[in-house]
Order: structure tokens, then C-alpha cells, then sequence
């Protein structure tokens, strides 16, 4: 995205916001609570027309482009509501991310490659999501996320409320995502963590890019260290 502008109706949020990702990468976007991180995923994922500025997808420009059709080209956006079909088993939720593939023999494939993400998930296939953990509900929001082979994944908060052995479990799974190839936008506030799997960071402060660089370097940054590492 290129000096994007984006906001709800009088309210500006994000100022000549410019991100960019390449192919294969794993990026993260910290910031305080307020700063606009949520509102950078929402416009990237086409839920939130910009103002102004560009957002360019796999070559296209996709301002203002549907965020079904932007699903469709590979973009998946998991949301910190996660959105659950709570009335739906976990299979079914499944089945639900699948809805926009082409090749309907691909679920089979994803479905196997989800389960080996999550094996709690495929020990709770017929289980009904509203019924499970914290946990697990985000384990299931990601996997449904990943059903539609997405080429670039914007996670919104993984972390949030979760215990922090089940943090470190998500956090794995999306290494692993990674290094199948598959490109990470991660939003975070335990921004440690996030620093130490991210390969490249922005730091959105008050609705600006204040910082970027390899997550390596910012960890030793004196702005990180005083603001959000409290060292
Ligand atoms: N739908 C909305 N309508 C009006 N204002 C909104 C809406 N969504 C978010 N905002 C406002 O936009 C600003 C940025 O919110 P956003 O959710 O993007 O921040 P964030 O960095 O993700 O914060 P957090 O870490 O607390 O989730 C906040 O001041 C918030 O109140």
C-alpha cells in the first residue's frame, strides 16, 4: 500500500501509510492500541474503501475491489472477531473457507494441510465451534482462512486472550505457514514475540509508520525497547 489514506466517515485513522511486502515474506505491524493497525488489514482486505493512496495485490491495484473477489486472487483476511459459525461443526467452518475454490478437489488437500497445522482441530471435526476453547476457535479461524489457498495472509491479534503455551502454538503454525511459502501481514500487540518470528516489522503509531526494518534490529531499537519492550 502506497500513502494510504483510510478512516470511518469524519474520522481519519491512517496518514500516507505505505507498506510493502514481498512474495514469501513474514511482515508484522505493531502499535498500540487505537493506532489503526485493524483499519491497515481491513483496507488492504477490501472491507474499508481508502480514502486515497494505492493498494496493490499480486500486481493489480485493488482499491475499492470486493473482498470476496480479493479472497478469490488469493488474499485472506482472519479478523480478531474470528467470525466463527458458531452453530456449524468445525468441518463445516472448514468447508466454508473452501466456498471460493475453483478446484473443488483442492479441500481434501487444504483440509489434510490444516489438520497437520492444527491436530486439535481434526480431533474435533464434528465438535460445534461455538463450544470451543479460545484456543482453538483462533486455531479454526486461521485454518478456515488458509482453505482458500491464499497467496498472502493478514491475521488481525492471534495472541489475544491466549494462554501462552496455545500463543506459541499458533505463532508455530504460522512459521510453518511460512516456510510453505505462503506471505504474512501478522498484526500483534505482544510485540517480543512478534519481533522474534517476523522477518521485517512496521511500527504504526497514532495512525503513522513511525519505524520499520528487519524484526532483528528493531528489538535493539530505543524507541521498541522504551515504548514496548519496557527495557
Ligand atoms: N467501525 C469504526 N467506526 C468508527 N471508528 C472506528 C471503527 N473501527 C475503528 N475505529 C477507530 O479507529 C481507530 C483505530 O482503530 P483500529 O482498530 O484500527 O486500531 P488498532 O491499532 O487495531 O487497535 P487495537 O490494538 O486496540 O485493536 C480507533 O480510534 C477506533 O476507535
Amino acid at each position: 500500500m502506497k500513502n494510504l489514506n483510510a478512516g470511518y466517515g469524519f474520522l481519519k485513522v491512517l496518514w500516507d501509510v505505505s507498506i510493502q511486502i514481498d512474495r514469501g515474506e513474514f511482515v508484522a505491524l505493531v502499535g498500540p492500541n487505537g493506532a489503526g493497525k485493524s483499519t491497515t488489514l481491513k483496507t488492504i482486505s477490501g472491507l474499508l474503501p481508502p480514502q486515497s493512496g494505492k493498494i496493490t495485490f499480486d500486481g493489480q491495484v485493488i482499491n475499492n475491489q470486493d473482498c470476496a473477489l480479493n479472497c478469490r486472487n488469493g488474499l485472506s483476511y482472519i479478523s480478531e472477531e474470528l467470525n466463527l459459525f458458531t452453530g456449524m461443526t468445525v468441518l463445516e467452518n472448514l468447508e466454508m473457507g473452501a466456498q471460493l475454490l475453483d478446484d473443488k478437489n483442492k479441500m481434501e488437500e487444504n483440509l489434510q494441510f490444516v489438520f497437520e497445522l492444527f491436530p486439535r482441530l481434526e480431533e474435533r471435526v464434528g465438535q460445534y465451534a461455538g463450544t470451543l476453547s479460545g484456543g482453538e476457535r483462533k486455531m479454526l479461524a486461521i485454518a478456515r482462512g488458509l482453505m482458500s489457498n491464499p497467496i498472502l495472509v493478514l491475521v488481525d491479534e492471534p495472541s489475544l486472550g491466549l494462554a501462552p503455551q496455545v500463543t506459541e502454538e499458533v505463532f508455530n503454525a504460522l512459521k510453518v505457514l511460512n516456510k510453505k511459502g505462503v506471505t504474512i501481514l501478522l498484526v500483534e500487540q505482544n510485540v517480543t514475540k512478534t519481533l522474534k518470528f517476523s522477518s521485517r516489522a512496521y511500527i504504526l503509531e497514532k495512525g503513522e509508520v513511525v519505524l520499520e526494518g528487519p524484526s532483528s534490529e528493531l528489538i535493539t531499537n530505543d524507541h521498541v525497547k522504551q515504548i514496548y519492550l519496557g527495557t
